[in-house]
């Protein structure tokens, strides 16, 4: 059959499945319409049985077992509709472009030809009219090459003779390329993608999986997955692809609530949040570090690593770059723990619990409490019997007061409404005890401030039992002076409800390890992104916090801007160290995709010659390089480049070392209409022309890149090697360098290429 031909049969083949797309999608309308009115009537309906016969005492029992069954209708009906909802939204997702790649086997002697798309689809006969790319003999398009392949099933693996492998490109149902192809994925298509302009969301790469992005989709096997990937292989994109891949493989254990993924800051997490949605899935949870540790360090302002890097970007004495690096390794969490227990005579820190302007629990009681333990058990175990004596005491309390003058009072003076809710909220039935038990209750919602703060553990002080232990720590890092320094510059901080990151991350963790707390076992899957900027304590903290989760961590040594101006150790080593006692998996991926060739292969050269990237085959402009002599030329210079790339491209971003370089390039457009200055509270990139400092653009991708001031004297040395490399690797297509006066040695351009303006 010719090619013409062949066409025309596929394009049949479309046309059909589209119409029964059209069809299924025009059914799941009206059933989900049907549903949606359903769940209204069976909630009007619950609201007005509750309503009714909460009143009535005698009804209590009576209602409390309707309302249960109320509330599990309301529940099924709104969980039927979520079903109908995510259907229809797979639906729709096919719609227009309903499949992508196509193979053809032959199992146990049979001819079979299966269609890939994004979700499953089958005719009203039950006939599988495209395949989910996720299902497990899909895996055979993205892993095997034409001849005897292999694909997992229930039963063990299955052998297939791999005949034939076709890729489509479908837009509005039409296709636009189609190709046979021996490899994983043709470069005729990824061509045609990546040639794409940049859009405000990163775009699911579900089409075009390379076989080693395959491979960390598809892990089900290791503890760690450790992903070291040049800038621009796809890391983000397989951790959402990985994350699509996990629901579906362990659909009935997992949910996208039990994954959370730890990105670097907020435009990012917009940036791609379209992902799975686009895939059919819900989006996992996602937080920063920070909002992560804010969240478990209510009331104290931790300092960003932004902010940090603002302040001491360079030129950090030799000193704080030691006790630095102490503090942020997993040895120093360690050091916490053992000098914890050392002493057995130590007293923690306690603090009154306040309850009504008056101590209830008086720091001395809880103190005495503790001494009070056998010192033979280990300081956690001792805390908790001290807890548990506290709630033991409030209890007592709660029986004892129960029959004073003013609870008796108080429960007079109750509403019959509040009278009646205590009885129903804690289901009292009529006996001659009842009064008691009301006041009991009564007690307890009003104690409950109380049990709060003992469940909380609000009654010790983490931050001067942190403190306390820096004091009697034997360092031999740095001079005792400098030591002694440091923990006051702490002390002051607390004072003022701040901390740095890494002395937040470590009262956390000894704070969980003395109140035995912040465990969250529920969590399966924790993913970091740019794990290059996480030290090995935040690392230990976090797989501390999430026991039984499985961890993807993905970075690129070479990108490390926040830190590579003192840390001395690779990140990948650590990290292996780290887990050494766990399935590490890693995984390498050294092809870049984001980039044309040209500003791969520029980028590359930034790098010592170990690690060198492979450019994808795609053709763009040599990168240009402008000199200006002096700071005046130099900002009309870069105006007029930005101005003259926007006339071609829709988003031209202007990327500096740091904020102030950024504000100084605003502050330099008379007309601040024409650009945008970026700042660490956006959540969304706007288009035009974006003035933003390099870390608020990690992991983000432009058309066209200036890079600011590329001089001798804001890139002098290697420290900045880092920097330089991840700002010429977020061009895709157009990347332009401007210096003033003198060029950074750091850049080595082919002498054509450089293009000087005086
Ligand atoms: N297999 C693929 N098919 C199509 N596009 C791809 C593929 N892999 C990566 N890309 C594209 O390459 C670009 C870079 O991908 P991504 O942002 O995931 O890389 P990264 O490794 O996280 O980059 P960085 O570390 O530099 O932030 C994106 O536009 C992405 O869509």
């Amino acid at each position: 059959m010719s090619l013409n031909e062949t066409k025309k049969d596929e394009q049949k083949r479309v046309d059909n499945v589209a119409e029964i797309i059209n069809d299924k999608i025009q059914k799941a309308t009206d059933d989900l319409a049907k549903a949606h009115s359903e769940t209204g009537k069976i909630e009007r309906n619950y609201g007005e049985n509750t309503k009714v016969n909460t009143f009535e005492v005698d009804d209590q029992m009576e209602t409390n077992a309707s309302v249960q069954q109320q509330k599990q209708l309301v529940y099924l009906a709104v969980e039927n509709e979520n079903i109908l909802e995510s259907n229809k939204l797979k639906l729709e997702n096919l719609q227009g472009s309903p499949y992508f790649g196509r193979i053809d086997i032959v199992e146990d002697g049979e001819k079979d030809t299966l269609y890939i798309g994004t979700s499953t689809l089958q005719d009203d006969d039950g006939d599988f009219l495209i395949y989910d790319w996720r299902a497990p003999i899909s895996g055979i398009y993205y892993n095997g090459t034409l001849g005897k392949v292999s694909y997992p099933t229930p039963t063990g693996t299955a052998e297939v003779d791999l005949k034939r492998k076709r890729q489509f490109q479908i837009i509005q149902n039409k296709i636009k390329n189609m190709f046979d192809t021996n490899e994983t994925v043709g470069d005729e298509i990824l061509q045609s993608v990546l040639s794409e302009y940049s859009d405000e969301y990163l775009k699911s790469i579900v089409a075009t999986i390379q076989h080693e992005q395959n491979t960390i989709i598809r892990d089900t096997h290791s503890d760690v997955l450790l992903v070291q990937g040049v800038a621009g292989s796809g890391k983000t994109s397989a951790i959402l692809q990985r994350v699509a891949y996990l629901l579906y493989h362990s659909r009935s254990t997992l949910s996208a609530d039990q994954i959370i993924l730890f990105s670097p800051n907020r435009l990012f997490s917009n940036y791609i949040s379209e992902v799975l949605p686009s895939l059919g899935e819900r989006n996992m949870r996602q937080v920063t570090l920070n909002e992560f540790i804010s969240l478990r360090l209510t009331g104290i302002q931790v300092e960003t690593l932004f902010e940090r890097y603002e302040k001491d970007e360079r030129n950090l004495p030799e000193t704080m770059v030691n006790m630095r690096l102490y503090k942020e390794s997993a040895d120093f969490l360690t050091d916490l723990e053992n000098l914890e227990n050392k002493n057995k005579n130590h007293l923690l820190y306690f603090e009154d619990i306040i309850f009504e302007g008056r101590p209830f629990f008086t720091k001395e009681e809880i103190s005495d409490i503790f001494e009070s333990q056998n010192k033979a058990f280990s300081i956690p175990d001792r805390f908790l019997k001290t807890k548990n004596t506290l709630i033991k005491r409030l209890q007592k309390r709660i029986r004892h007061d129960r029959d004073d003058d003013w609870v008796q009072a108080e429960i007079d003076n109750l509403s019959d409404e509040d009278f009646q809710q205590i009885i129903t909220d804690h289901k009292i039935e009529e006996s001659t005890n009842q009064r008691s038990i009301i006041a009991e209750e009564f007690l307890k919602d009003r104690y409950a401030p109380i049990y709060n703060a003992l469940i909380n553990n609000y009654f010790f002080d983490p931050y001067k039992e942190y403190l306390y232990l820096l004091s009697h720590m034997q360092q031999d890092i740095v001079s005792q002076k400098i030591w002694d320094t440091m923990i006051e510059a702490i002390d002051h901080n607390v004072e003022a409800h701040k901390l740095s990151l890494n002395d937040a991350i470590a009262t956390l963790y000894l704070r969980d390890y003395i109140t035995d707390s912040g465990i969250n076992g529920g969590i399966q899957h924790i993913f970091i992104d740019e794990i290059q900027d996480y030290t090995m304590a935040q690392l230990k903290y976090i797989s501390h916090a999430f026991p039984n989760a499985k961890l993807t961590l993905l970075g690129d040594r070479s990108q490390d801007v926040l830190t590579s101006a003192y840390r001395n150790k690779d990140v990948i080593t650590s990290i292996n160290e780290l887990f050494a006692k766990k399935h590490v998996t890693m995984i390498s991926l050294n092809q870049s995709y984001r980039s044309t060739a040209e500003i791969t292969n520029f980028a590359s050269q930034l790098l010592p010659d170990t690690e060198k990237i492979k450019a994808f085959s795609r053709k763009g402009e040599v990168p240009t390089v402008k000199v200006f002599p002096a700071e005046t030329d130099y900002y009309k210079g870069l105006k007029d480049t930005a101005r003259e790339l926007n006339k071609k491209y829709e988003t031209v971003a202007i990327l500096t070392r740091n904020q102030a370089q950024a504000e100084q390039v605003y502050a330099h457009y008379g007309d601040e209409s024409l650009v945008t200055l970026v700042t660490a509270d956006y959540r969304s990139v706007p288009k035009g022309i974006l003035i933003l400092p390099i870390y608020l653009a990690k992991g983000l991708e432009f058309d066209a890149v200036i890079a600011h001031n590329v001089s001798a004297e804001n890139y002098p040395d290697s420290r900045s090697r880092d920097t330089l490399y991840t700002i010429c690797t977020r061009a895709m297509h157009s990347l332009t360098l401007c210096a003033e006066k003198e060029l950074s040695p750091l850049i080595k351009m082919p002498t054509e290429i450089p293009e000087k303006v005086n």
